[in-house]
């Protein structure tokens, strides 16, 4: 559905002088630095999934972003959206895609939410049935009939977001660019539009590539989550594989019914599969890597020491995965 190659965008800034008319001097400069925002990239996203792209400020998402949708031409390499290169057949590639960046509305300001979506559905020229039903559908999922006759300007942040997540869909695009669409909002805002996208994504097929710098938004909805720093691909998988690469360990508490021993090679920490962090007179805390053991293997290990009475799992924070990586 998208294939990314060896995508590459380089902006050329002017150097800023310093002193007297700096501004001046700046505009008229002949001296520029070239900033790669984006360099090397490539992936491929197939029907269905639901990808996060995630980075640290200024990695490049939204320049990526920006590429895939059109937006931005790339310096170099290629991008095809269900085998069109988006930027030269912009249009077609439009009515396939939706897009939302949480910073920035696409309705417009001073009119009532109801005329953004009247110039929309122009636009994407969708049939008046067609709009009936999934205005209908959307009102539905999202709540919209609260502001239906507001202007823009006056909804809050969470029913802006509500309202560009619907603009987004009113052409039913298979497709999904979503930049931050939970930025700035309270919690109960953000559980209602992750459940959006999750029946989005699960109910209607939709293909998601979702920016955030919420894990939790991460955690909840991606399948498939890939990293970006300083402009290049840092890593591209699962979740639980990237917790295990970066090797913060998973925790188990352990309690036993009745007497337990730990063997002595597990309490001098010389078993290579997990340490022996505490031990208590009802149980143990044990740490390990997943890479080395899976919980299973380390369960089955426990359940020779003792009776096992009750076991908590703490799997290492996705926040602090990132850290490591950032
Ligand atoms: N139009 C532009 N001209 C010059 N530099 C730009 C332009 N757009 C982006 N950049 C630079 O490219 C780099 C990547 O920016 P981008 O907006 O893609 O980052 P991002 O990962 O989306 O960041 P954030 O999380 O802060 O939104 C940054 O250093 C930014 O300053």
């Amino acid at each position: 559905m998208i294939q990314v190659s060896q995508l590459r965008k380089s902006f050329m800034t002017p150097v800023v002088r310093e002193g007297r008319f700096s501004g001046i001097r700046t505009l008229f400069s002949r001296d520029y630095r070239i900033k790669e925002a984006v360099r090397d990239i490539s992936f491929t996203i197939g029907k269905g999934e639901f990808v996060g792209y995630i980075g640290p400020n200024g990695a490049g998402k939204s320049t990526t972003i920006k590429m895939l949708s059109g937006i931005l031409h790339p310096s170099s390499g290629t991008v095809y959206i269900n085998g069109d290169n988006p930027h030269r057949n912009r249009r077609k590639v439009a009515r396939r895609i939706g897009v939302v960046f949480g910073q920035r509305s696409q309705l417009w300001w001073d009119l009532p939410v109801k005329d953004s979506f009247d110039i929309l559905a122009e636009m994407y020229k969708v049939a008046p049935a067609d709009k009936r039903r999934r205005l209908w559908e959307l009102a539905e999922l999202l709540s919209l009939e609260e502001f239906w006759q507001t202007p823009v300007r006056k909804l809050s942040l969470g029913q802006r977001m509500r309202a560009d997540l619907a603009a987004a869909m009113l052409h039913d695009p298979d497709l999904l660019f979503l930049d931050e669409p939970t930025i700035g909002l309270d919690v109960t805002a953000k559980r209602n539009i992750r459940q959006f996208l999750k029946t989005l994504n699960l109910e209607f097929g939709k293909t998601v590539l979702l920016t955030t710098h919420d894990m939790d938004d991460i955690e909840e909805l991606c399948s498939r989550v890939m990293v970006i720093n300083h402009g290049a691909l840092a890593y591209d998988g699962t979740i639980d594989e990237l917790r295990g690469l970066i090797g913060l360990p998973t925790v188990i508490r352990v309690t036993f019914r009745g007497t337990f021993s730990v063997p002595e090679e597990a309490s001098a920490g010389l078993s290579s599969r997990f340490r022996v962090t505490e031990k208590t007179r009802h149980g143990v805390v044990i740490e390990g890597n997943r890479q080395e053991a899976t919980a299973m293997d380390m369960l089955r290990e426990l359940s020779q020491w003792g009776d096992i009475d009750d076991i908590h799992m703490e799997e290492p924070e996705f926040e602090d995965v990132i850290h490591r990586i950032y």
